[in-house]
């Protein structure tokens, strides 16, 4: 049967399904363009559930109008997601492959996501008509109200700061607004301390950097290569005061724990003016605002991790992505983005320049920048005068260790501490010890539920699971041979210190791991706590970021060995960034730094071609093996993953799926094979890769594929997620 057609606006909810919802206007509205990026409350579903959506269209629908409902609210008088932003978030839900609705709830702060006002961000205070301003200037009477109207006449106050300037202010407030001589209004945000601090002489190698993004003009990506404390910050800091004068802002993203107070304290107080924080730490009101401040050009400059890069800008003017090369970059759930390439998008949508930064940078944007598709900028020394750290290569093959410590790592540490000078401890697996074995018989003590050995914690006296959360306690005799011969195997950072704190009792301590650092700026107050003095820090890759300690002059690296053998393809690209970034860490002020670093392989080729060439000749040798073996950056990949209760429903849903897979040329699927740990959390896992030599072929086998395994019965039975370009193959 035909219907006549009716307006409609057609809505994308935050739902797993790939197309958009059509709503009736609510009584008596026309649905028009201005509609477009609003946010609506619509029912959906069953009885009486609601959805918050997002308005991407309006048009007409020949549907049986009985069967449209209409919207139940219109959240927003104004579109919230419009222009760039909203094409940059339909380009990113067509590459990802993810509905738009998803991709535009993941988006937004989750206060706006649930369907909550746009906070007002500005304040309530007070103003002086030019009635009472005449009037003040007139002889008067006395009092309260020729007071507070003497005080709006210098300038326009918050009601917060009359509380203070001018207790028990309301009464004449009301006063003065019947007479018409004084009326509320809203405030901008307090400025920040708009104090700038003077910035260093800059090096010459930093100059020219700032002068060629000085000659750029529209889009332009650049890749900003400098070692650790060659003063790359420094040069961010230049193009945004270069934006801010321009009357632009810039969005910066840093990676999860590279957001330090310290470091928004730095941007604070060179930049002098209102600079927001976006990331998780931060209350969802806090976010919400941060959010709107940029969106509605109050904030000059936004500083933020991975979700920043969906913040709206009033005045784009520069992208800025820190750290360029870090894995958390990437969402690995969920709409699975990656945050640096997401930028580049949105920077060329904008026509602006993005600066890359890393001392190690990743090969995909290596490459663009060798091929001469971004400008590459390098800054090959460090600045201020420090010299870069030197690098001593520990063999303890047949030494005897002590809680996984050799004796002249322990004697580096001995002469730092002598010294009155600051070492870092740098192990990346945290909790006591790596495995509980029996000595006797090699049994090893392992999850149940995982394919992975449950970590030792508190001091042996638990174990527990680092993949599922799972906890037991340690057993007394071995379940296998009785055998009373249980040790823990191997160290991790709280065995460290365990041990540092015995071999030093006096020197001050700090552990760094993701169970000291759970608190919101733990990680600074414990970078605080260590002072000025002789001590030690011990931790994780979370010491490994931008952090600028002036007295850490000796890093010791206890094994990387874990690092040198895995089958992961970017395994060797992510060691040489960890180990390059952590020894970054020492000597980066006027004292020289140390790096000791103790292995039971110290010929392996990867820490040779480090040593000799650094980072630029492992990246360079690692580009050829990659290339050869096509992998990306010279190929293209998509990973299809799925997880049931049992492996037959895994292995049925993946063989179907592979015996689906549209062919094209160019375009490879490979056989489905269990995950790299092919059972986590009692559940099965199991994954597809496809390759392709080229982009446009692969996406297209896609946007055919993902349909199918939509209406495959064998999908019912699985959880499964596509991840494009994606960054770990587990
Ligand atoms: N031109 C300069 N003159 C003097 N000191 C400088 C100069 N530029 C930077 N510095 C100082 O050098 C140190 C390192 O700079 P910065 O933190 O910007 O380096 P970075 O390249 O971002 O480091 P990393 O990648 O290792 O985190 C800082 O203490 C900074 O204040
Ligand atoms: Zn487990």
């Amino acid at each position: 049967m035909d219907f006549r057609p009716v307006p409609v606006l057609h809505v994308a909810l935050p739902v797993p399904l790939p197309r958009d919802f059509d709503y009736l206007p609510p009584a008596g509205a026309l649905p028009g363009p201005d509609w477009v990026g609003c946010r609506v409350r619509v029912p959906f579903g069953r009885g009486d559930g609601e959805q918050v959506g997002v308005v991407v269209g309006v048009g007409e629908s020949g549907a049986d109008p009985a069967s449209l409902k209409p919207v139940l609210a219109r959240l927003d008088a104004q579109p919230l997601l419009q222009g760039e932003l909203l094409e940059s978030l339909r380009w990113t839900a067509g590459y990802y492959h993810a509905p738009l609705g998803e991709v535009l709830a993941t988006a937004l702060p989750g206060l706006l996501r649930a369907g909550q006002p746009v906070p007002d961000t500005r304040r309530a205070g007070w103003r002086a008509t030019p009635a009472g301003r005449d009037a003040a200037a007139a002889p008067g009477r006395k009092g309260r109200p020729r007071e507070l109207l003497q005080l709006l006449c210098e300038q326009d106050l918050a009601e917060d700061e009359l509380d203070t300037r001018l207790p028990g202010w309301r009464p004449a407030a009301r006063s003065l607004a019947e007479r018409g001589l004084a009326g509320p209004t809203t405030l901008e945000p307090a400025a920040a301390p708009l104090a700038r601090s003077e910035a260093p002489t800059l090096t010459p190698a930093q100059a020219e950097a700032v002068a060629a993004l000085r000659g750029s003009s529209g889009f332009q990506p650049v890749l900003l290569e400098g070692v650790t404390g060659s003063g790359k910050t420094e040069v961010y800091l230049q193009a945004i005061a270069d934006c801010l004068a321009a009357g632009r802002q810039a969005l910066v993203l840093v990676p999860e724990i590279g957001l330090t107070p310290q470091a928004l304290g730095r941007f604070r107080a060179r930049l002098g003016v209102p600079v927001a924080a976006f990331h998780s730490g931060l209350s969802d009101g806090e976010r919400a605002r941060a959010w709107v401040d940029l969106a509605e050009g109050r904030a000059g400059v936004l500083v933020g991790t991975r979700s920043a890069v969906f913040c709206p800008m009033a005045r784009p003017g520069l992208l800025v992505v820190d750290e360029e090369h870090d894995g958390s970059y990437k969402q690995q759930d969920g709409v699975r983005y990656h945050a640096r390439d997401l930028a580049l998008v949105r920077a060329s949508k904008l026509g602006i320049p993005v600066i890359l930064g890393s001392a190690t940078p990743s090969l995909e944007s290596l490459h663009n920048a060798l091929s001469g598709r971004y400008l590459h900028l390098r800054l090959g020394q460090r600045a201020g005068g420090a010299s870069p750290p030197r690098v001593r290569v520990l063999d303890v093959r047949k030494r005897p260790l002590a809680d996984g410590l050799s004796g002249e790592l322990l004697d580096a540490v001995a002469a730092c501490l002598a010294r009155g000078e600051q070492a870092l401890v740098f192990k990346n697996r945290r909790g006591y010890a790596p495995v509980l074995i029996c000595h006797d018989c090699g049994w090893s003590a392992h999850c149940r539920r995982c394919d992975a050995a449950m970590t030792v914690h508190a001091g042996g006296r638990r174990l527990i699971c680092h993949h599922c959360g799972a906890r037991a306690t340690p057993p007394d005799a071995c379940p296998d041979c009785a055998s009373l011969a249980l040790q823990p195997q191997g160290a991790g950072t709280e065995r460290l210190e365990k041990a540092l704190a015995a071999r030093f009792p006096g020197a001050t301590l700090v552990r760094v791991d993701r169970e000291t650092t759970r608190r919101r700026d733990a990680l600074g107050q414990h970078l605080a706590s260590l002072g000025d003095g002789p001590g030690i820090l011990v931790g994780t890759q979370i010491l490994a970021k931008g952090h600028d300690l002036p007295r850490l002059t000796l890093v010791a690296v206890v094994g990387v060995d874990e690092g040198l053998f895995s089958a992961d393809f970017r395994a060797g690209e992510k060691l040489a960034q960890l180990l390059i970034q952590v020894a970054g860490r020492a000597g980066r002020s006027t004292l020289p730094g140390e790096v000791v670093l103790q292995t039971h392989h110290p010929d392996h080729p990867l820490l040779g071609t480090l040593l000799h060439g650094g980072y630029p000749a492992v990246a360079a040798l690692a580009l050829a093996e990659r290339e050869a073996a096509g992998f990306p950056p010279y190929a293209y990949l998509a990973l299809l993953r799925a997880e049931a209760g049992t492996e037959a429903a895994v292995q049925a849903f993946l063989q179907e799926a592979h015996a689906a897979f549209p062919a094209r040329e160019g375009v490879r699927a490979n056989a489905p094979m269990p995950a790299p740990m092919a059972r986590r959390a009692g559940r099965a896992r199991g994954q597809l890769l496809l390759d392709a030599s080229q982009r446009p072929p692969l996406h297209a086998a896609l946007r055919e594929w993902l349909p199918l395994l939509r209406a495959m019965r064998s999908a019912r039975k699985v959880r499964w997620s596509l991840d494009v370009d994606p960054t770990d193959l587990y």
